[in-house]
């Protein structure tokens, strides 16, 4: 059986190699492990809640309907940091195709955290597809707006931790000449350097990539990640380093900021706005691929 379920989390176990699996957990709709042929991809602290009392550190948790904490925007100001996706327990869908096996989870606000939908009230319907490729994960997200009256505005985030064997050796290529603007700095400006590297802290925000840019996480001219995106414009890339990492309890072993980096696309620069009725997807696709340099247009 390649899709099995149990009342916490769905596994997916890819029909012609058992060593190419995915979990979900219901809370959150996170996936919190892929492994390809044996190998683990993802990065999951030792003390991520698996419990439902807090969003899982690891994985790919899901930022819906808020990047960040916003503290301008009359409604979403209202939310905590990255919104009410990954704290609420999805519903299983169930099975839409056999191979590559293909799942759905969904959520709406009768079903979302109750303590969250009381600070924001808006109505939605969200539909997620994870699908296990031979050589990919594809996760896909389905925004919906079922008011008949209201706009719907909203960021969707795909929160993806990589593992990686060591972040001083590692480098994120494939965003030379984007406007990025730095979290920790509090500016903006064209990045220059042709590969991305890590020797501190580093939280900052690509803006309006176009899909065609292929984000790789490549190590000593291989690469260990490829990252695709539909209708995703800005990439996140983050590295708690040594201090962050050390103040958040659920991150362990303390030195495992060495074995991750965030990459995570999103619509996160401006609020999709949807008209009543109206629906919006988007998606990533993770896998293994050539190293890829694509030049500055
Ligand atoms: O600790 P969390 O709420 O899960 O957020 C973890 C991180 O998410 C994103 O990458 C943000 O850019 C960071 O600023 C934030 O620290």
């Amino acid at each position: 059986m390649s899709v099995q379920e149990t009342e916490r989390e769905v596994i997916l176990t890819h029909p012609t190699n058992k060593a190419t699996a995915v979990k979900i957990l219901k809370y959150g709709a996170t996936v919190y492990s892929w492994t390809l042929d044996g190998q683990e991809q993802l990065w999951l602290s030792t003390a991520a809640h698996m419990d439902g009392s807090k969003p899982v550190r690891g994985g790919i948790p899901l930022v819906f309907p808020v990047f960040g904490k916003n503290e301008t925007d009359e409604l979403l100001s209202k939310l905590p940091q990255h919104g009410l996706a990954r704290n609420s327990t999805w519903e299983f869908l169930g099975q839409t195709k056999s191979n590559p096996p293909t799942v759905q989870f969904g959520l709406n606000k009768n079903i979302a955290n109750e303590e969250m939908t009381k600070l924001w009230g808006e109505e939605f319907n969200l539909i997620l597809t994870i699908e296990l490729g031979a050589d990919f994960l594809k996760t896909a997200i389905e925004v919906e707006n079922p008011s008949t009256s209201k706009d719907l505005k909203f960021n969707w985030l795909f929160h993806t931790y990589l593992r990686i064997p060591d972040i001083e050796d590692t480098m994120v290529s494939n965003l030379v000449g984007m406007k990025v603007h730095d979290k920790l700095l509090h500016e903006a400006f064209i990045d220059k350097h042709p590969v991305i590297q890590f020797h501190q802290e580093t939280d900052v925000v690509y803006e309006k990539v176009t899909d065609e840019r292929v984000v790789q996480v490549v190590r000593q001219g291989h690469p260990l990640h490829t990252v695709k995106r539909d209708n995703l414009p800005d990439v996140v890339v983050w590295n708690p380093w040594t201090e962050k990492s050390g103040g958040m309890a659920d991150f362990e072993p303390k030195s495992g900021f060495k074995e991750m980096v965030c990459i995570e696309p999103g619509y996160v620069t401006d609020f999709v706005t949807l008209q009543p009725g109206k629906k919006w997807n988007a998606s990533q696709i993770l896998s293994k691929d050539k190293l890829k340099y694509q030049a500055i247009q």
